[in-house]
């Protein structure tokens, strides 16, 4: 089977260089792009440097350049930089795998309107694990749906820029939607001062920020004499990954639409 030629957008972030590594160690994938910001320190070097084993292509701000010799672009930056990429991407026939988040609804529908053009998987947690507690989590949600409390907690490292994390949010939807609420409706983003008695149909987020931690999400039912937990803690990101690679697999025979991880992963 030939090889996949993917680039990485972010090629020095935290994402960028996981995926790096990853697609040096796959048979089925090369590296055949690598971005970043103009202001990055690591323009012009070796995408693979970190590595100790040049990989031969060198990070790029322009786009024209860096995206010359892909079929795949894996993204994980920041929602402007995704949206740029993702008009060239889509006059371009380059598949995407978008791992950014924090988009809001116009980033969005930009996404979806850009998948009619060109394949695209766009999810906030590549994690099988997680994918699988979304699952869970719908099943929870039914058998709670009276008496119980929802809240969810989340917990990154103190790098991360948006809040509550993608992954909170997806969670978030996936149980509202379980009970037939809207999470628009319902969802309390963080509570202080004289905030009265909770709202029983309301979903609680709270966000933690410290240290290194690379990903924890919990999602507590909260009834009387009783509480569940529900709870995913990545201890590497060596997860999303792997989960970006299957997402490129996935897309090896598609060539235009809009999926997710419960796409790749057949959990739909
Ligand atoms: N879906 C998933 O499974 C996961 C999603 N994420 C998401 O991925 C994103 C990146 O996370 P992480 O790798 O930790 O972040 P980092 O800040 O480590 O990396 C982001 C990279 O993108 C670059 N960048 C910043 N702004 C732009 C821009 N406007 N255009 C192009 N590139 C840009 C950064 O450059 P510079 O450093 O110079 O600013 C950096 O190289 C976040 O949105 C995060 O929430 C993270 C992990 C898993
Ligand atoms: O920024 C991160 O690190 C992560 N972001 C994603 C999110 O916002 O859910 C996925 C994971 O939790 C790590």
């Amino acid at each position: 089977m030939t090889q996949m030629k993917i680039a990485v957008a972010g090629a020095s972030g935290r994402m960028g260089r996981m995926l790096v590594e990853a697609i040096q160690n796959a048979d089925d994938a090369l590296l055949a792009g690598a971005l970043d910001v103009p202001s990055a320190p690591e323009l012009g070097t070796d995408a693979a440097a970190f590595l100790g084993k040049p990989a031969g292509v060198l990070i790029e701000a322009d786009l024209a350049k860096g995206l010359a010799q892909a079929a795949y672009l894996i993204d994980f930056t920041r929602p402007e930089g995704t949206l740029k990429h993702l008009d060239y991407c889509a006059a371009h026939g380059i598949k995407m795998i978008i791992g950014t988040t924090g988009f809001d609804e116009a980033g969005k529908a930009a996404i979806a309107a850009a998948a009619k053009k060109t394949a695209i998987v766009f999810a906030s947690n590549m994690s099988v694990g997680v994918n699988v507690t979304l699952k869970l989590l719908e099943m929870a949600a039914k058998s709670f749906s009276h008496g119980y409390d929802i809240e969810i907690i989340e917990a990154h490292h103190r790098h991360k820029v948006d809040a509550p994390s993608g992954t909170a949010l997806m969670m978030g939807e996936a149980v509202a939607g379980a009970l037939g609420r809207k999470l628009d409706d319902v969802a309390v983003y963080g509570r202080e001062g004289i905030t009265g008695e909770r709202d029983p149909s309301s979903i609680g987020f709270a966000a933690i920020r410290g240290g290194d931690i690379v990903g924890d999400h919990t999602v507590l039912f909260a009834g009387i004499g009783e509480r569940v937990e529900i709870t995913h803690k990545s201890s590497s990101r060596v997860t999303y990954a792997q989960g970006s690679l299957r997402a490129a697999r996935f897309l090896r025979d598609k060539s235009s639409g809009l999926f997710d991880m419960q796409d790749v992963l057949g959990l739909r």
